[in-house]
């Protein structure tokens, strides 16, 4: 994403709320603190607020290197298909236990259920009895656990401070690598900077054998390198998929463009989420 639009006065970011969340912590890390940041009850409300102007850019989880995609944010673009990517952000992600309770008396613990897949191995040996309940964000959790008794949140450390809560266990994570990936939404993509990549979302006639096989060996014609392939179910019809596959490449590349063209013949309902400049992590 170019500097100069980020750097607008009148620039706001919507993020899931409420605030402390990974998102608006990864919204932090790519924008600053000079911004108005707007939180959302849900990742489907970003989108649909980027989708439709309410702000100027929207942050939205894509993907966890432990726990895998986030299908909200998946499922939310079926339904926002006019929402363009613009940037990824990584952020490593480390979950703690939050309470105002020491170990041995939480009885009920909060969080996301990104979260609760990133620390279940910890859990389910140091409160294998307390019920874990799934809210729709790390701060909801942390927010929950400050006003309920004998209650914790995996949930961050800024958290732990802006909720007026203790760290009773930092780190609870499997993987010491955590990392979740972040898309910057908005209403159009910026041109090529040599080293992009592109999300594309498409469906195929099941009933055409080899169909899904033969759209993908078109990437494979143009030496086009794919990073990330996922499915959801359609939601128009039963057994039916939406793919959502990651290719290296601007969709103004010369040979982007023309599988494009190519795979149309394979596709249904071909959308190209966006293109943006590849991140390291
Ligand atoms: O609950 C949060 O803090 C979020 O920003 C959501 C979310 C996610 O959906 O993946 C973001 C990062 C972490 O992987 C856990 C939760």
């Amino acid at each position: 994403m170019s500097a100069s639009i980020s750097l607008q006065s009148d620039v706001s970011v919507g993020y899931l709320g409420p605030p402390g969340t990974f998102s608006h912590q990864a919204s932090m890390k790519r924008f600053g603190d000079s911004l108005a940041y707007v939180p959302y009850p849900k990742i489907e409300d970003v989108i649909a607020a980027a989708a439709k102007e309410e702000i100027t850019y929207g942050v939205v989880p894509i993907e966890n290197s432990t726990f895998g995609a986030v299908v909200q944010t998946l499922d939310a673009f079926v339904d926002q298909p006019r929402v363009r990517i613009r940037a990824e952000v990584y952020l490593p992600v480390t979950q703690s236990l939050l309470s105002r309770y020491q170990l041995s008396a939480i009885r009920k613990v909060y969080s996301h259920p990104q979260a609760f897949g990133q620390s279940r191995q910890w859990l389910d040996q140091n409160l294998p009895n307390a019920s874990r309940i799934e809210v729709s964000s790390t701060a909801k959790a942390a927010e929950l656990a400050a006003a309920e008794t004998y209650t914790a949140a995996v949930s961050s450390e800024v958290c732990a401070a802006m909720y007026h809560l203790d760290v009773v266990a930092k780190d609870i994570t499997s993987a010491k690598d955590n990392t979740t990936r972040f898309f910057v939404l908005g209403q159009s993509s910026d041109l090529p900077t040599g080293d992009d990549k592109s999300l594309l979302m498409f469906t195929v006639d099941h009933r055409l054998p080899g169909a899904l096989c033969s759209a993908l060996d078109v990437f494979a014609k143009y030496k086009i390198n794919q990073t990330a392939i996922n499915s959801r179910p359609s939601r128009q019809r039963q057994w039916h998929y939406m793919f959502f596959v990651e290719i290296v490449g601007h969709e103004l590349d010369d040979n982007v463009a023309r599988a494009l063209e190519d795979i149309k013949s394979y596709c249904l309902d071909l959308v190209v989420l966006g293109s943006y400049p590849r991140q390291s992590y």
